[in-house]
């Protein structure tokens, strides 16, 4: 099985696209209104910040999350022992943002939401009427004018023969949000995992746009969306010398969105982040 892109102009796109996100938690789109210029500008701006020590005067704040995050504080994924190889960079438009980069940034932020709020109402459309009548509002509604939507720059490095044993860029993990938008990375290595437990690649063609379902669209559709296993692999052979970076946008509603009946987004995020031990 490999996942098929999907034209975003095709007349059946989002069907196709919320067939796609239902069978295996991801889509993948080509043809899409984001900016390649931009996102290769980002890619290059940003790789230039994290090899810079300017980076350590952005170093996050526990209480707010924005800024920068060191490898040495970096993540652990759930029910891991041994932390990622990346360190990364926290975007919201409130938060603080290198001057320099700031502009390009909040563009993207801004253009990724508005394809982010088009593709909720494709999978609201596509979904069964029960499915529907679970959620609390329209699926659009619940990210717009949100201050918890997360723009993660992530910098992997490249390798130095002298990583911990069994360490990798990002262990196999589900996100926490709604949904997740990332244009394919400026090098491989994204898999995810099928019903049958095995991995495959994530198509990585400059210029996709990638989408995957978090742990909040799961919650809230009563699990008709899976929130589906992902990692970041390690690169090999020549491509060891090489850095990646990427740039997920994590699409979380306001706080006090109802998700279900257990949970508003807000009580579901500070659950996790407890259990991540981040709080
Ligand atoms: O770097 C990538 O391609 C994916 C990163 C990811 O899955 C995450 O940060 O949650
Ligand atoms: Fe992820």
């Amino acid at each position: 099985m490999k996942l098929e892109t999907i034209d975003y102009k095709a007349a059946d796109s989002a069907e196709k696209f919320v067939k796609s996100l239902r069978d295996t938690g991801f889509g993948v789109l080509s043809n899409h209104p984001i900016d390649k210029q931009l996102v290769e500008d980002i890619y290059s701006e940003w790789q230039a910040f994290f090899n810079t020590e300017e980076k350590r005067a952005f170093l996050f704040k526990p209480e707010t999350q924005d800024g920068f995050f060191p490898a040495e504080i970096s993540e652990t994924a759930k029910g891991h022992t041994v932390k990622d190889i990346k360190e990364y960079y926290h975007v919201y438009p409130w938060g603080r943002i290198p001057e320099q980069l700031k502009a390009n940034i909040l563009k993207y932020y801004d253009s990724a939401n508005s394809l982010a709020a088009e593709l909720l109402d494709w999978v609201e459309q596509h979904s069964p009427q029960e499915v529907k009548d679970k959620f609390s509002m329209a699926l659009p509604k619940m990210i717009e004018d949100s201050h918890k939507t997360l723009l993660r720059v992530l910098h992997y490095p490249p390798m130095s023969g002298n990583e911990e044993v069994g360490a990798i860029r990002a262990a196999a993990h589900e996100d926490i949000n709604l949904l997740t938008v990332l244009p394919a990375a400026n090098e491989p290595g994204l898999q995810v995992q099928l019903k049958d437990g095995s991995w495959i690649d994530v198509p990585s063609d400059f210029g996709n746009i990638i989408i995957n379902i978090g742990d909040m669209l799961q919650e809230a559709s009563g699990g008709y969306f899976p929130s589906t296993s992902h990692r970041v692999i390690n690169p090999e052979g020549s491509d060891m010398t090489k850095a990646r970076v990427s740039l997920p946008l994590f699409l979380h509603p306001k706080p006090e969105v109802k998700l279900s009946e257990n949970y508003t987004a807000d009580s579901y995020l500070m659950e996790r982040l407890r259990e991540l031990g981040v709080i």
